[in-house]
């Protein structure tokens, strides 16, 4: 479906409902310094063409003002005329649509995301096991065992965006960027929400685990 079929109430909800998100997250720290960028498929998903909308650059996301979003295509340009730019880090949104299909992806900073990157980094992933909220990305098998990827954070974007196909796990809906944050999606902005906050409750709790445990690498 082509973006001008695709209805302006359609468009209106996707940016109403993306503006309060980024609300809620930005009242939680969670976009320190202007970092963090937000993300909603319009229309439905077709490989071949999809299109979404993505807070715009630079931009101080704990303010709400008419131009925090632009509507994208499936290679990150700007759909309509704008004086904005998309978010630096829209590369990596498309490339997570391309392979997931999902409705909705985002990106926060956080300490607990960043200490843990980094305390996981060299081992390419973090490993979580037999924690209740796994149940978050619906896996339901007792003392379950998610390797969250972490990728190295290339100041190139495309260079970390052509990585993304080979660290994808279908079971887990999130992926790190070493000392840099998470992107996290789902099939909607609710189910992206509840992934994105599930991976940050169990970042704090390996992050006190490992503190108890006085562990070092
Ligand atoms: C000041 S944060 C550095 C860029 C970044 O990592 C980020 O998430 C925000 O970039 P954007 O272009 O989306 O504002
Ligand atoms: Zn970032």
């Amino acid at each position: 479906m082509g973006f001008e079929k695709i209805t302006l109430e359609h468009k209106r909800q996707v940016l109403e409902e993306l503006a309060d998100i980024k609300a809620l997250f930005a009242s939680r720290n969670w976009f320190p310094g202007t970092s963090g960028n937000l993300s909603m498929r319009v229309g439905d998903f077709d490989p071949e063409q999809f299109y979404f909308a993505v807070t715009a650059s630079g931009k101080d996301k704990s303010l709400r003002t008419p131009e925090d979003f632009l509507f994208v295509d499936k290679h990150g340009k700007a759909i309509e005329t704008t004086a904005l730019k998309p978010s630096a880090e829209t590369l990596i949104h498309c490339e997570i649509y391309r392979l997931t299909g999902c409705g909705a992806v985002f990106h926060v900073h956080t300490v607990f995301n960043n200490l843990i990157s980094e305390f996981f980094g060299a081992d390419g992933h973090v490993p979580i096991q037999g924690i209740e909220l796994i149940k978050a990305f619906n896996i339901w098998e007792e003392n379950a065992e998610i390797r969250v990827p972490v990728l190295p954070n290339f100041a190139d974007i495309p260079s970390i965006a052509e990585l993304v196909p080979g660290v994808l796990d279908a079971n887990v809906p999130g992926i790190l960027l070493r000392n840099h944050g998470i992107y996290a999606w789902g099939k909607d902005a609710f189910e992206a929400k509840r992934h994105l906050e599930a991976f940050e409750f169990l970042f704090e709790v390996m992050y006190r685990q490992l503190l108890l445990k006085g562990a070092t690498k």
